[in-house]
């Protein structure tokens, strides 16, 4: 295939992530040698296409079964994995079996989070469909599922056994969903390869246009800053000499995941990043750690392909309130990660009160 490319993770258990299009053909070889039967979890909207796939295995020989699950946010409950595991259950799926799953990121981490958990882990190949699954969320092996508590409280470290970009399918994302995923890439560009800003502001249409080369270049380069962040420090235990390790994939996610939860995930998961981005950039900012020049930026690029850089919902208690749970907290300290400068990701700890409510002023409207 001629548009083709493989990017390597390496690690402890090494995979490909292949980008490109009409990608089925890999999805055998991904699988491996063994596997007898085959789950295909996609999302309500993606029937058809997680049909096409189950169908497509089951004339190579695997006793392949569809299982549908909600769109969006909607996925990520305890009900839905609970379903999962008992069609799993039911069809006899054994540790020598494998999950495929088929959507955005809501799917790769439901799907990886129930192949985390069955049997206590098999095999799962994830084939994103969205431009934020495939730069992110399906790499990495972070699976997660929400709590009426929070964002992301219950999940496992699960590597996938290998991805499959097809960017054919990104014909057929609605714009808004595509510009949320590029919150992810904008993030990439901000916390380690400012080339991707560049990119943005250069080309902001091809940028939110499926099928475009600038498209393409902006996916490999997320990918590869994805890539070499995991790799360093899959666990999120920290990373070498003063860099915050796999927390830097965190940037703008303090904030953004307590306005989702506040908004009961009716807002984008990278709608909600792109304010986040900006308040942390005003926090950077007012505490003297990011100069005046890239924290402006944050609103000028994130407006320029139509991502929110204002919120005005939910009040700063609530938030507040919201993000005691993150992942990043210690005891009572919030911990946010900030920008020293471009591709200067650090970690900022308890920052004082009066800090934290004037950066949310700036960002309020
Ligand atoms: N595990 C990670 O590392 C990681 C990273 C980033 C984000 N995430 C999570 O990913 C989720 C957001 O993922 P998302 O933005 O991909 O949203 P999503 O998975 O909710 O998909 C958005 C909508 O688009 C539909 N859809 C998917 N592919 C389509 C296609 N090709 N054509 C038409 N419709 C399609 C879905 O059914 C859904 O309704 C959040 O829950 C976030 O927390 C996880
Ligand atoms: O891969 C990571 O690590 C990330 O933080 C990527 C984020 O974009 C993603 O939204 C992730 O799911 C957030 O993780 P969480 O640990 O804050 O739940
Ligand atoms: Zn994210």
């Amino acid at each position: 295939m001629s548009d083709l490319s493989t990017l390597h993770v390496g690690g402890a258990a090494p995979y490909d992530v292949k980008v490109g299009t009409g990608l089925l053909g890999e999805l055998p070889a991904m699988l491996g040698a063994g596997v007898q039967r085959v789950a295909v979890i996609h999302p309500r909207a993606l029937a058809a296409t997680g049909e096409a796939i189950r169908e497509d295995l089951a004339q190579q020989g695997y006793d392949a079964h569809g299982i549908e699950i909600p769109d969006g946010e909607e996925a990520k409950l305890a009900p839905v994995a609970s379903f999962c595991w008992q069609v799993l259950g039911q069809t006899g799926f054994t540790r020598s079996d494998a999950v495929v799953t088929v959507g955005g990121g809501s799917t790769t981490d439901m799907g990886g989070f129930v192949a985390a958990t069955w049997l206590r882990g098999v095999r799962v190949v994830h084939m994103p469909t969205t431009l934020l699954g495939m730069v992110d969320a399906a790499v990495g092996g972070k699976t997660g599922m929400n709590t009426t508590e929070g964002k992301n409280l219950v999940g496992a470290f699960h590597e996938p056994a290998g991805v499959l970009c097809d960017l054919a399918t990104l014909e057929t994302l609605p714009r808004n969903e595509l510009v949320s995923g590029l919150a992810e890439v904008i993030k990439c560009g901000f916390i380690a390869d400012p080339l991707i800003l560049d990119l943005v502001e250069q080309y902001p249409e091809a940028a939110t246009t499926a099928g475009t080369d600038v498209l393409r270049e902006l996916i490999e380069r997320s990918l590869a800053v994805k890539i070499g962040v995991v790799v360093d420090d899959l666990k999120e235990t920290g990373g070498a000499a003063g860099h915050p390790g796999r927390e830097a994939l965190n940037y703008g996610h303090t904030l953004g995941h307590a306005i989702e939860r506040v908004e009961r995930y009716k807002f984008r998961h990278g709608a909600a990043v792109a304010i986040g981005m900006t308040f942390v950039a005003e926090l950077a900012r007012l505490a003297g750690r990011l100069d005046e020049a890239t924290a402006e930026r944050h609103r000028s690029i994130l407006d320029r392909v139509g991502l929110p850089t204002t919120y005005g919902g939910g009040s700063w208690g609530q938030l507040h309130e919201a993000m005691k749970v993150d992942k990043k907290t210690r005891g009572d300290q919030l911990r946010f990660v900030v920008l020293e400068g471009l591709a200067k990701p650090a970690v900022l700890q308890g920052p004082d009160p009066a800090l934290l409510t004037a950066a949310f002023a700036e960002i309020s409207r």
